[in-house]
């Protein structure tokens, strides 16, 4: 472990303003402005378990490729700095991530508008789209890995990054790392990282985004396979042939059947973006919709929202006023409690 966590030591004079913003699996990420440029950025400590020994030069290779990686839809990364056996990369900052807009939608109980849900799988399939094509995978999509510009521009985080790394299944507090976004093949013991991996997350995301609710929020392995198994179905040779080769396949698994109302319910989805989710969903991955073939999709046929994207600030505001109308509502409303 190492024991200062702080990059103001390493990296004083060329960054400012340190305030942490995020703690993950890989380490702990700053706002900072780049003393040089004076721009804003993330400042991402990575941390390796091999700090005394420095980073592998694999490890390293690795991650600048994600240099080469240049998309509208994936955070650009400005620069990889190594000092002191630490890692840092610098990012450019982005307004917030998918999981704190989500969680601003709770309170005031509204849904992500439509029209933003389709713009944001637009360009997270953009984005994918364009990574899978050099086969590269991210192995770790989740709301906190997407980040959103108040502008409406959706950006993915961390890619590349994963593929150095086993499964983790706790971040560098300790904390369990989320299972709810894992491919079945994967919990069911698979060592093959193929693009469909991010594939499955995204459809579990896509539900997420049009529901405000997790699809499958299972809290071990087993029951996560389990939530899963309740809505898809439990796997059998004849809907995934070779399932029963995965090590951790089991013939006395519990039986479920595929339940498309229960998908429609949890997803809240209908029509076109139900039968996308339906397909990115399958179970064997080599069935599963493709990046590439999702953005030809139904779904998106009408896609004005591809020049225009909603704006994320007017979505904010929004649930500002809904805020404010609801704390005026329950001020008017405190006077009577006392007569009863
Ligand atoms: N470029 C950025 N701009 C603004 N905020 C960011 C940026 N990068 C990361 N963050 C914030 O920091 C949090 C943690 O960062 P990040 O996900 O990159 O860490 P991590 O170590 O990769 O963790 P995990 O493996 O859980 O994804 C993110 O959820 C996000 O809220
Ligand atoms: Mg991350």
């Amino acid at each position: 472990m190492p024991t200062d966590i702080s990059p103001e030591r390493d990296l004083s004079g060329r960054f400012r303003a340190y305030r942490k913003i995020g703690e993950g699996t890989y380490g702990v990420v700053y706002k900072a402005v780049h003393v040089r440029d004076n721009v804003q950025c993330a400042l991402k400590m990575i941390r390796t378990d091999r700090d005394e020994e420095g980073i592998p030069s694999t490890c390293l290779r690795e991650i600048s490729c994600i240099k080469d990686l240049q998309h509208d839809n994936i955070v650009t990364l400005f620069d990889i700095i190594y000092a002191n056996s630490k890692l840092y990369m610098v990012f450019e900052f982005i307004d917030q991530d998918l999981k704190n807009l989500m969680d601003m939608l709770d309170p005031v109980d509204m849904m992500l508008p439509q029209e933003y849900v389709k713009s944001f799988m637009w360009q997270l399939l953009s984005a994918l789209s364009y990574c899978h094509l050099r086969r590269i995978v991210h192995r770790d999509l989740k709301p906190q890995n997407i980040l959103v510009s108040n502008s409406g521009i959706v950006k993915i985080a961390d890619f590349g990054l994963a593929r150095n790394f086993s499964f983790p299944s706790r971040n560098y507090t300790h904390e369990v790392v989320t299972l709810w976004y894992r491919p079945p093949e994967i919990l069911l013991g698979s060592q093959r990282y193929s693009t469909s991996l991010d594939m499955w997350s995204l459809g579990c995301i896509f539900s997420e985004i049009a529901s405000t609710k997790p699809l499958f929020p299972g809290e071990c392995e087993i029951s996560q396979l389990f939530k899963i198994f309740e809505i898809i179905g439990t796997p059998n040779t004849r809907n995934w042939p070779g399932v029963a080769e995965y090590p951790h396949f089991k013939s006395v698994f519990p039986q479920w059947s595929f339940n498309l109302n229960k998908l429609a319910e949890l997803s809240c989805l209908t029509g076109h973006g139900l039968d996308i989710l339906r397909e990115i969903l399958r179970y064997p991955p080599e069935h599963r919709l493709t990046a590439k073939g999702a953005l030809s999709h139904r779904y998106f046929l009408h896609n004005e929202f591809t020049q225009n994207r909603p704006s994320v600030a007017k979505l904010k505001e929004e649930i500002d006023q809904r805020m404010r109308s609801r704390r005026r509502t329950n001020r008017t409303a405190s006077p009577n409690d006392h007569i009863f």
